[in-house]
């Protein structure tokens, strides 16, 4: 068996608050220390391997950016480790990541503030090749144009400027960016969710297209299910900065497992299944600065006991290759569950 290509291992990221004055005294008097962390991500360990797109879903705020940037090497994380191919992209210590990491690449959201609006498209494309000398100067002209060209743009298109392309073709131009730079791993970010929906559908079609002809490997992110489906092979569902559930894509859809998933499946209007009643997520998502005692999703769990309250359930083996994190599946929650 193949090693993963990608290899996150219990990565934790906490981003430290500042302190004012009046919380430094407060603290103080109470006896503890002032300040605090938002804890985007905790203890997410995940595989992918090569040729595998992995989907990353959650509500917003669920740590599913600060993973892929920590994956990307643009954040360091505060505990744990990523392997790419065996080695380090990033450790739990600041001087540790390869911020300059060229085989990862990154697709934003936007692609109107992803590409600088004074540059031609062309050059864009080929600025990271040539400064890392992955292209010579005498094929940077034909390889730009047959990047472009692979995303299902003219050739010619290389000499005009961001601002004479639709958001649709702009995201195509980010594509063949991410591409030029012939990486091991793309991390799309929302990469359709600012497009008409017509228009996410052609970009991901030729992200389907892409995926066959060139055997990409990716972590996908996104809150949209009806996305994620058309895309990945396996989808790690995120609540609160953790992975609650981890199963292939088919699996996922047909049997939801975790309440959350459940929840954030019965949330979703447009999934396909010709059901209408769908039903928001009652209660709100907890701060991150201060998350539940136990199982995070417990407030809002219609199945929560008291072991839920107090015990953080690990993620745990519920057949088939699919883990979840929840008491249900690793000996239940008492009987004073709710029914
Ligand atoms: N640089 C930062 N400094 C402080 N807090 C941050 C920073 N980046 C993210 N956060 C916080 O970390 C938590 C996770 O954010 P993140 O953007 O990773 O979530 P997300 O699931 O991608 O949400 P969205 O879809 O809205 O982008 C949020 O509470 C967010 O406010």
């Amino acid at each position: 068996m193949t090693a993963p290509l990608l290899e996150i291992d219990t990565v934790s990221k906490r981003f430290p608050l500042k302190a004012t004055l009046a919380d430094k005294v407060a603290a103080r008097l109470a006896g503890r220390r002032a300040g605090g962390a938002v804890h985007a991500v905790t203890d997410v360990s995940l595989t992918v391997d090569r040729g595998e797109v992995v989907g990353i879903v959650g509500e917003s705020g669920c740590g599913k950016s600060t993973l892929g940037r920590i994956v990307s090497g643009i954040y360091a994380p505060t505990e744990g480790t990523v392997l790419l191919d065996g080695k380090p992209i990033a450790t739990g210590r600041e001087d540790h990541v390869n911020k300059l990491t060229t085989r990862v690449q990154m697709i934003h959201q936007d692609p109107f503030a992803s590409l600088n609006p004074r540059m031609k498209v062309g050059e864009t494309i080929s600025e990271g090749p040539r400064t890392h000398g992955i292209v010579s100067a005498s094929e940077v002209t034909d390889r730009t144009r047959a990047l472009l060209e692979q995303v299902g743009l003219r050739g010619d298109y290389a000499d005009r400027l961001p601002h004479q392309f639709s958001g649709g073709q702009r995201q195509r131009i980010a594509i063949a960016r991410a591409l030029a730079m012939q990486p091991d791993l793309l991390v799309l970010d929302e990469a359709v969710a600012s497009l008409d929906v017509s228009i996410q559908a052609q970009v991901l079609n030729l992200f389907l297209d892409l995926r066959r002809d060139l055997g990409l490997t990716a972590l996908f992110i996104s809150h949209d299910l009806s996305v994620v489906r058309h895309v990945c092979d396996r989808v790690a569902i995120m609540y609160l900065g953790r992975v609650v559930e981890l199963a292939s894509a088919e699996r996922l859809y047909a049997d939801p497992k975790h309440p959350y998933t459940q929840a954030l499946f019965a949330s979703v209007p447009t999934l396909g299944t010709g059901r209408q009643d769908f039903r928001p997520i009652k209660g709100e998502i907890p701060s991150p600065i201060d998350p539940p005692p136990g199982c995070a999703f417990h407030p809002r769990c219609p199945f929560a006991g008291p072991r839920c309250r107090a015990e953080i359930p690990r993620l745990t083996e519920a057949g088939s290759g699919r883990t979840v994190a929840c008491h249900l599946n690793d000996g239940g929650v008492g009987q004073e569950a709710a029914a």
